[in-house]
């Protein structure tokens, strides 16, 4: 039976400015996709039976919603056989914490069966399919740290440093919805070049609402300050911090109060699925 394992990483925004409305609705932003190697881990096995399963379910998540069942049924008109794919997960990645969990997830199921289906999808053709289910799953499938533009998918490859992180995650989910909706979000931040963007980086837009709407967010982030200049990914609500040493990086986490979710990780410009996919590849008989 083919069996194909798969690390589906968290992104950081090293960065994010809002500069603008698009009518739909959707904000059109500027920032700096980096990946960590922290990762969900995803094996997918082929089946005889036309069916997709999801092991184990997700807290609160119907299968129908599950964005890996999403983006598996997206592939389905593109099979070369009829073979349903049976996943197992394990979640490691915080829900609604801004690190792109579920979309991580999606664009790996993408990638993962984009070969084992033998769909002959180009990078871009996934990308575009993804991109219907979040704005986030682009980056995933390009794999590998980019300045964004539009809503996430024009992407330009960057190598910005890879630190370690202390990643922290408050007692509280953010939902990006609730971030792009809220009155009182900056959505004028001038337009900046790569050139500048890579030289001085930037902030997040989202940061002040997100502390004035997420007491939780805010006190972690009073906190985090004592030690260098405190991040916030995505919507939220996960806080960052970058340090040069592992160990600087361990010792801030020790300190850190029980009730928050920490982490160590570091960045990474190039995705480990797509590494670790194309060394299966590799090893496939011809
Ligand atoms: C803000 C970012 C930055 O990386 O990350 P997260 O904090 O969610 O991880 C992303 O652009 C989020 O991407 P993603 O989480 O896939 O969002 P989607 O499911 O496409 O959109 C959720 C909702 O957010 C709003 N939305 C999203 C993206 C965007 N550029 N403008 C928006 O206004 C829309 O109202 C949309 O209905
Ligand atoms: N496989 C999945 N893993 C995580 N979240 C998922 C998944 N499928 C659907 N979701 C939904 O997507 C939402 C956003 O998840 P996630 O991408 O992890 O967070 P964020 O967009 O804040 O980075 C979750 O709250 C959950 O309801």
């Amino acid at each position: 039976m083919t069996e194909l394992t798969l690390p589906a990483p968290g992104k950081l925004n090293l960065f994010l400015h809002i500069i603008g409305q698009r009518p739909d609705g959707y904000h059109n932003l500027q920032t700096v996709f980096q990946f960590i190697d922290l990762c969900d881990s995803l094996t997918f096995n082929l089946t005889a039976e036309d069916r997709i399963v999801i092991t184990p379910s997700m807290n609160g998540i119907e299968i129908k919603d599950n964005l890996i069942y999403k983006a598996a049924v997206l592939l389905k008109p593109y099979r070369k056989s009829q073979q349903g794919v049976s996943v197992s997960i394990v979640k490691r990645l915080p829900m609604g914490g801004g690190i792109g969990g579920g979309s991580s997830d999606a664009a790996t199921t993408l990638l993962a069966l984009n070969t084992l289906w033998q769909c002959e999808l180009s990078l871009d053709e996934l990308a575009r399919l993804g991109a219907s289910l979040g704005a986030d799953i682009p980056i995933f499938i390009f794999g590998h740290a980019a300045f964004a533009e539009g809503i996430g998918e024009k992407l330009t490859k960057v190598a910005p440093k890879a630190p370690y992180y202390l990643l922290l995650k408050p007692n509280c989910s953010v939902p990006t919805v609730q971030i792009f909706t809220d009155k009182h979000l900056t959505r004028d931040t001038p337009a900046i070049r790569i050139s500048h963007a890579l030289k001085l980086g930037g902030h997040n837009d989202c940061l002040e609402v997100v502390r004035r709407l997420y007491p939780e967010v805010d006190e972690a982030f009073l906190w985090l300050t004592q030690f260098g200049d405190v991040k916030l990914t995505g919507t939220g609500a996960c806080l960052f911090l970058a340090f040069d040493l592992i160990d600087d990086a361990e010792r801030v986490r020790a300190s850190a109060p029980d009730n928050w979710q920490t982490w160590v990780c570091r960045g990474c410009n190039t995705s480990p699925t797509h590494d670790v996919l194309n060394q299966w590849i590799a090893q496939q008989p011809i």
